[in-house]
């Protein structure tokens, strides 16, 4: 196909035809928030450019969807290779296409040439290493909670394959661990353009690794792997009883640190509380540096929606964000969904939201975070009463197993239901230290396998937590 976005009338079909792959990969409520009003501008070297209503559509689609929309325009315009996503009004409208739609003139949105290219080059190495171009330290907030993990990250960002070798990430879900992770491989390919960084999930490297052994081109999958200069493997806990993908894995691990080359893991737990990982992987996990990232505290979780309002350019009030970060604590993917939908709902409605109005918008969220919010004092409370012992037996040092025991399926109950670290939760039964909860967690752990009548407690005491 020609370039020159003229095409806007004659690819009409194509868009739609983009649509309904979309329509298959991302769910019907994406769809309808994000691509319903995109328009398809066309083709100009090798880049594909479509066009959306607001900053907010252009940041989330980049961020959230763009190997999903990458993968539709390239399965319906063959000439296609990248695709760009630009705001209509911000370009500039100069066009009318065949049902009255405004077509922006992108050109005016371009950076000048020499600009463009360094930008297009660097672009490319992002996304050949399989990074989120939006994952960067600078748009990283650093908390308390947070503050350790960040410097470890930089450190590595600065100094790879030596030192902090390899790099552990623990915490909840949503709490920047990946974010955090790709943006050691951003400021590598920044500083080094030559670096090999590769980031894939665990998920991926597993998956990847069956299909090569099942086309017998296994050779080609270590060459790619073990040769990499920075190898980025988000959710370890995936291994989890793949006994093939450990072995695998074990010995790529040992190339790359053998080679001084940099690792770095994400995980949802600590290492040893992956149930069914070799114990060889488990202690190498453990030889570098971990670092465990909690939910940020209040202050933190405003300076992340100021920012991340700042970034998608949408003017919300003050307290709406103080009513966000108020209720929405434990998850950040959270927290920047409930601002994505407060932003969107104002952009479309053409109003701002007061605090009554996101409560009503956002209260099935707020419901379930609520939901979630298991107190460590209601589960001594809970167990405690289970167990029939003394509420003040859960902090005391007293050992006898009638005591000791359910004091530790407390502890396994708040590493489990509540988003405290390790550090809060030894600090909650009474001072102990981290390895005294990472220990209970674990017996407790092995004995509900074998013990049928303790997981039906266990499961009984947190459905009454939960009501
Ligand atoms: N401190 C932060 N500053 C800015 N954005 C953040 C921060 N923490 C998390 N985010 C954003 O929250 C979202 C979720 O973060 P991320 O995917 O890194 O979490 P995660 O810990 O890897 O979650 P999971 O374990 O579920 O994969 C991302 O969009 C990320 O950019």
């Amino acid at each position: 196909m020609e370039g020159g976005f003229g095409e806007i009338l004659t690819t009409s079909g194509g868009w739609e035809s983009v649509c309904e792959s979309l329509r298959v990969m991302v769910s019907n409520d994406a769809f309808q928030r994000w691509f319903r009003a995109a328009r398809w501008l066309g083709v100009e070297d090798d880049i594909g450019t479509i066009a959306v209503p607001g900053e907010i559509h252009q940041v989330w689609i980049e961020t959230n969807y763009l190997p999903e929309l990458t993968m539709a325009v390239t399965g319906v315009f063959e000439d296609v290779r990248e695709v760009r996503v630009v705001v209509g009004e911000e370009s500039g409208v100069t066009d009318h296409s065949e049902d009255g739609s405004p077509t922006p003139n992108i050109s005016q949105a371009r950076p000048t040439k020499a600009a463009a290219l360094e930008g297009e080059a660097l672009d490319r190495r992002i996304k050949a290493a399989g990074l989120n171009p939006a994952h960067t330290f600078a748009s990283f907030v650093v908390g308390a909670n947070s503050q350790f993990a960040h410097a470890a990250c930089e450190a590595v960002a600065k100094k790879s394959g030596v030192g902090y070798n390899p790099l552990f990430i623990y915490g909840g879900p949503g709490l920047g661990k990946t974010h955090l992770m790709q943006a050691i491989g951003h400021e590598l390919l920044r500083r080094q353009p030559g670096s090999r960084v590769i980031y894939l999930t665990c998920e991926k490297f597993t998956n990847e690794f069956i299909d090569a052994v099942r086309r017998g081109d296994i050779e080609k999958f270590r060459r790619r792997y073990r040769s990499s200069d920075v190898l980025l493997i988000d959710d370890v806990q995936f291994l989890a009883g793949k006994e093939r993908s450990q072995e695998e894995f074990f010995h790529t691990f040992n190339t790359l640190l053998d080679g001084r080359n940099q690792v770095v893991l994400t995980c949802d737990r600590p290492a040893c509380e992956i149930k069914s990982l070799e114990p060889r992987l488990i202690s190498r996990f453990e030889c570098g540096l971990t670092v465990e990232m909690q939910p940020p505290q209040m202050e933190t979780r405003m300076a992340i929606l100021k920012k991340k309002s700042h970034d998608w350019k949408v003017r919300v009030d003050e307290s709406v964000l103080t009513f966000l970060a108020e209720k929405i604590r434990t998850n950040v993917r959270r927290l920047e969904g409930a601002l994505m939908r407060v932003a969107t709902y104002a952009s479309l409605a053409g109003e701002s939201v007061t605090v009554e109005k996101v409560e009503h918008l956002l209260k099935d969220l707020i419901r379930e975070e609520a939901s979630r919010q298991v107190s460590i004092d209601a589960i001594q409370k809970a167990v405690a009463e289970h167990f029939d012992v003394r509420l003040a037996d859960m902090t005391s040092r007293r050992r006898p197993a009638s005591i000791a025991f359910p004091r530790q399926v407390a502890m396994y109950l708040s590493r489990s239901l509540t988003k405290g670290s390790l550090m809060e939760i030894g600090e909650a039964f009474g001072g102990r230290d981290h390895g005294t909860v990472i220990h209970a967690c674990k017996k407790v752990g092995e004995k509900i396998d074998d013990e049928p009548g303790l997981k039906e407690s266990i499961a009984r005491i947190e459905s009454q937590l939960r009501r």
